[in-house]
């Protein structure tokens, strides 16, 4: 039977649709009609605007929201920097080591304390660029054993974060209503945006995350593949309004018990306030969070013959400031057949000038080895900027053989990329402190790599 957002409880009641101007109101009347700051906003709100881009940006960029609340969200105690402790190393980076090597990591670890909630178990694993020139990305693993706490909300001032699970379902509530985030999902929410997360079902949680510093994702360009196809605009989910009324009379009445944490230059601030951060009762705009199931994506490939380059499988693209060359690129691996004829059908042994770091939802890779020591679910692999790479010995041998019947690929697994136009620098966590590094990875996937070379053909006049 298949769901549809009316099986759901009604905080689901997505509205669909990508980069659209959207409105919702969870009390009847508490949008304004026809402006946006009237003197008395309906029901007694507070208007404010939330900016995605700057105010002069051109309008096929700009995003904006409008959001009516109960009280505005300036109305806080000033912000402390929190401790060591509290903002571990591992979460902010600290220095990032920039190596040509090709590296891949077993299973990170579910958090170890039923203490660790989404944003303690956030572990920054590499990088690039620099949160305070709005220029980079930051590449996260994140492990939660509890949901965080119901007067707690969490946002960064870094960038737009995109969020794909891999064990665990992520119940999101945010300033715009709440998202369920399963496995085989994503959702990006958008700088400034405060969130709480919730472990769905109570299970622990891990997966990964990319922060974008600069910009924000759009859908790929189709070119003559024409105007449906990937991943489609209407597949994309934002959330309905839903709010709580706990307030006093004035902002700063009563006790501090809901606390508010910042990511700003990768470094976390506390603030405390007696009022709940989730009192948006109503919001319009094109600024908002956003889900979208990765079983939606219309995959295309060859149906003629060689392996086409991978970003076929664009989900979502932050692009730089030149054409074509994304700072982030989010692509998926699906379930697919593979029809090639006189083909090697599994990717290509490759330079590339883009960086690549995979992760494995589920099921396995065509090119990897799964089991000990191979590309596993809940694992990773970074293959930097002009790092060779490509499928492992075996993988090579077994494409190199196969008969090359309409095969289908990937069934029950989905492996994805952050490809990035920047060198990525590599965490003290991510390279020391998680203990993943397969130590033994280049040999293990192409020590092995045999010569096929069948003797010198032609004149053999290059050999003078
Ligand atoms: O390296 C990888 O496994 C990712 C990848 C897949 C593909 O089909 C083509 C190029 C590429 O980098
Ligand atoms: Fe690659």
């Amino acid at each position: 039977m298949p769901v549809t957002q009316f099986d759901l409880p009604e905080k689901y009641r997505y509205q669909n649709g990508f980069d659209s101007y959207l409105e919702s109101e969870a009390s009847p009347g508490a949008l304004p009609i026809g402006q946006n700051s009237p003197q008395k906003p309906p029901l007694g709100l507070y208007a404010e605007k939330l900016s995605g881009t700057a105010f002069t940006a051109p309008r096929h960029e700009n995003k904006q929201t409008w959001l009516y609340r109960i009280l505005p969200s300036c109305s806080h105690p000033p912000f402390t920097e929190l401790s060591a402790d509290a903002s571990p190393e591992s979460m902010t980076g600290g220095k990032l080591h920039f190596i040509p090597n090709q590296l891949r990591w077993d299973p990170f670890d579910h958090a170890s304390s039923e203490a660790t909630d989404f944003v303690s178990g956030l572990h920054l694993i590499a990088g690039a660029g620099d949160p305070t020139l709005k220029q980079g990305i930051g590449i996260y693993i994140y492990a939660a054993g509890k949901s965080m706490d119901e007067r707690s909300a969490f946002y960064s001032a870094d960038g737009d974060l995109l969020i794909v699970p891999q064990e665990g379902a992520l119940d999101i509530r945010t300033e715009f209503g709440w998202m369920l985030v399963r496995p085989l999902e994503i959702c990006v929410i958008p700088r400034g945006v405060r969130y709480q997360v919730h472990l769905a079902e109570g299970k622990p949680a891990r997966g990964y995350a990319l922060e974008l510093y600069q910009g924000h994702f759009i859908l790929p360009e189709l070119g003559p593949i024409g105007s449906n196809g990937l991943a489609n605009a209407r597949d994309f989910q934002a959330p309905v309004a839903c709010f709580t009324t706990d307030c006093g009379t004035t902002a700063f009445d009563g006790p501090n018990v809901y606390n508010v944490v910042a990511k700003f230059n990768n470094t976390l601030f506390a603030t405390a306030q007696p009022h709940t951060p989730f009192d948006v009762v109503a919001w319009h705009g094109n600024y908002y969070p956003y889900k979208y199931d990765l079983g939606r994506f219309n995959t295309i490939g060859s149906i003629s013959y060689d392996h086409p380059d991978p970003s076929i499988f664009t989900v979502l693209s932050a692009p730089s400031d030149h054409v074509g060359t994304a700072v982030a690129d989010f692509v998926i691996f699906p379930p697919r057949w593979l029809v090639g004829e006189d083909t090697f059908r599994p990717p290509w042994y490759h330079r590339n000038t883009m960086s690549e770091f995979m992760g494995l939802i589920c099921g396995g890779y065509d090119a990897k080895k799964g089991g000990q020591g191979g590309f596993v679910p809940g694992g990773a692999s970074l293959h930097n900027v002009m790092s060779g790479h490509g499928p492992d010995a075996d993988s090579y041998e077994g494409a190199r053989n196969a008969e090359l019947k309409p095969a289908k690929v990937g069934g029950g697994s989905c492996a994805f990329m952050f490809e990035s136009c920047l060198m990525v620098g590599v965490t003290e966590w991510g390279l020391k402190k998680c203990c993943k590094v397969q130590e033994a990875y280049s040999e293990h996937s192409w020590g092995g790599v045999k010569v096929h070379w069948t003797g010198e053909g032609g004149s053999g006049s290059h050999l003078l």
